[in-house]
């Protein structure tokens, strides 16, 4: 049904956000009072830039009066904020409460609520969105003949085989359901998405119900003032899933765990569990078939459904397929048919660029490693990957890793506490800021090292951080040389001072150095 502002005058009402309608010398709480109130509205934008004939806009966040100098000319139907700017404009304002949760409920019907056509699963969890995402969607893709559409922090695809970078990792509500409706107008049965913390914290999926919800795990993360004040509050907002789905996927050693399955009883939702082997009893249990640990077992319920080999290195990815394993049978899907070897199957050649990409030197005993591993839980999962697999060897180890710039600033310190007792060398180096200088940031690094042993080293042009240390001369070296490259992934480019500025990206830089182009 098409969005009016009669309707939506009733939906913000019936969810108790209308305060009341003004427009002009009118003040009321009955949209028929306002002329065309039963128009349809022809877009729905946050942006007064793309406001067209016949919009709604909503006014959010750090919105100004200033940005509505136009919007009467391009013909602005009506606005939705929390501020009265009759002054401004002559468009009719619905007054609301709270423009975040009011947005997220108009921009679901104006897309003519596109979550009721797909099966909607939400991943959430400090460490492993963006892979169990991947290989959900690849394992539902497969099962459904390519009808899986995917919202992450890497990339999101509406159509199930079309990948496009995305900004965020979850998006506005009002991209939100724009994109969801896409993805059912091209067929799409079923949506992967990751759910942060933020996104709970400023209602990007306000009164959305996620089918599936996966709980992987909580260590602190996220920790300022832009993002969440303390731990508390960024495990309450990301425990708000829990009351918001049908079903849900616990990581079985999720910190607080009982917590989380007490939110689950009184939201009388049903719980499943994931597990690598060894750790806590689950529902689904990863274990390895090998001693290089190259090749895991799944088992359900106790019994073995199949093995597989990712492309992914890391026992920590092996939990995350079996995370991916545990939503795709609470989403429905049979593991006890033949079926189930292909849906191993198909999650074994995911890649995600950017993460646990490895790089040989032809040259010399040395493995490159890029990873987006940035806080503690994440350094020490790639580190007990190196301890597993390359260990007994003895290598030499180098980390280069920066950490975020005016925010997250727990990871400084998270950062090099996971890591100095295990690296032999620490090399400090650029990673995004805002307007915090990044030889803060860096300093603020090396003064949490404690161990005196470690070779720490400032080298603040990542380009020149990475090229030198990948590059450096290790022919006469006794021992194999493992170099840790962090933080950024595949991207190809820095935020400084809110603007994106190009970088070559980690991965090509290794694989200029090593001559692999
Ligand atoms: C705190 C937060 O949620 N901020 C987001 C928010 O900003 P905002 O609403 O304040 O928007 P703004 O850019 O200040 O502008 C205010 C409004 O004026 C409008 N405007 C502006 C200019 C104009 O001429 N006309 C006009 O109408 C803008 O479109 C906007 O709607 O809306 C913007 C887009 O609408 C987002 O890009 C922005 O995310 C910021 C950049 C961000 O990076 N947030 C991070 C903390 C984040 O959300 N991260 C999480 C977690 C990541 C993780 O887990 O690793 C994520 O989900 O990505
Ligand atoms: N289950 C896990 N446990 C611990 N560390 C993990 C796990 N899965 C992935 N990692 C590490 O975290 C990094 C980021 O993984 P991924 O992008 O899947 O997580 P994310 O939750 O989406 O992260 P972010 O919120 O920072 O984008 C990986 O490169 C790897 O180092």
């Amino acid at each position: 049904m098409a969005l009016t502002l009669e309707s939506a005058a009733r939906l913000l009402d019936r969810h108790g956000l209308l305060r009341e309608i003004i427009h002009g010398d009118v003040w009321t709480v009955d949209a028929s009072d306002i002329d065309n109130a039963d128009k349809p509205f022809s877009a729905i934008t946050y942006d007064t830039r793309k406001v067209e004939p016949g919009a709604l806009l909503c006014c959010k966040g750090r919105f100004k009066a200033e940005y509505l100098k136009d919007v009467d000319e391009h013909g602005l139907a009506a606005y939705v904020a929390e501020n009265d700017f009759s002054a401004t404009t002559q468009a009719p304002g619905l007054i609301v409460d709270d423009v975040r949760k009011a947005m997220s409920l108009l921009s679901a019907e104006f897309y003519d609520r596109p979550q009721d056509r797909l099966k909607v699963i939400g991943i959430t969890g400090t460490k492993g969105k963006t892979t169990t995402a991947y290989l959900t969607q690849a394992m539902l893709n497969g099962c459904s003949g390519g009808k899986c559409a995917l919202f992450s922090s890497v990339d999101n695809c509406l159509d199930g085989h079309t990948y496009v970078e995305s900004d965020l990792t979850t998006p506005e509500s009002m991209d939100a359901f724009r994109m969801m409706r896409e993805a059912v107008d091209n067929g799409m049965e079923h949506l992967v998405m990751e759910v942060s913390s933020q996104a709970y914290k400023v209602d990007r999926v306000y009164g959305l119900t996620f089918d599936v919800a996966a709980f992987l795990n909580i260590s602190p993360d996220h920790i300022s003032p832009i993002e969440h004040p303390t731990f508390e509050d960024y495990f309450h907002c990301k425990r708000q899933i829990v009351k918001n789905c049908r079903s849900l996927v616990l990581g079985a050693d999720c910190a607080r765990a009982d917590l989380i399955r007490q939110d689950a009883r009184h939201a009388g939702v049903a719980v499943s569990t994931f597990a690598l082997d060894g750790a806590s009893p689950a529902d689904v249990v990863a274990k390895p078939a090998d001693t290089e640990h190259s090749r895991f077992s799944i088992a359900i319920d106790g019994t073995t459904i199949g093995e597989l080999s990712l492309t992914l290195d890391g026992d920590f990815n092996y939990a995350n397929a079996a995370a991916a394993v545990a939503i795709a049978r609470a989403a429905g899907f049979d593991f006890g048919s033949s079926q189930a070897r292909k849906a191993l199957h198909d999650m074994e050649p995911v890649r995600i660029a950017g993460r646990m990409e490895h790089f040989k030197d032809t040259r010399s005993d040395t493995i490159a490693i890029v990873d987006y591993a940035h806080n503690y839980a994440s350094v020490t999962a790639l580190l007990d990957y190196v301890d597993q697999r390359y260990g007994s060897k003895n290598p030499e180890i180098t980390l280069i890793t920066g950490s975020t710039g005016n925010k997250a600033y727990d990871r400084r310190s998270e950062i090099v506490k996971a890591a100095q007792d295990r690296v032999d060398h620490l090399v400090l180096t650029f990673e995004d800021t805002d307007d915090e200088p990044v030889e803060q940031v860096c300093e603020d690094m090396r003064n949490n090292v404690t161990n005196p042993q470690l070779d720490v080293k400032i080298i603040l042009d990542r380009t020149e951080a990475v090229e030198s240390t990948v590059g450096a001369d290790r022919n006469d070296s006794q021992r194999p040389h493992i170099i840790l490259i962090i933080g950024k992934g595949n991207e190809r480019w820095f935020k400084d001072h809110g603007k994106h500025i190009p970088y070559e990206g980690d991965d090509r830089i290794v694989e200029r150095v090593f001559n692999l182009q």
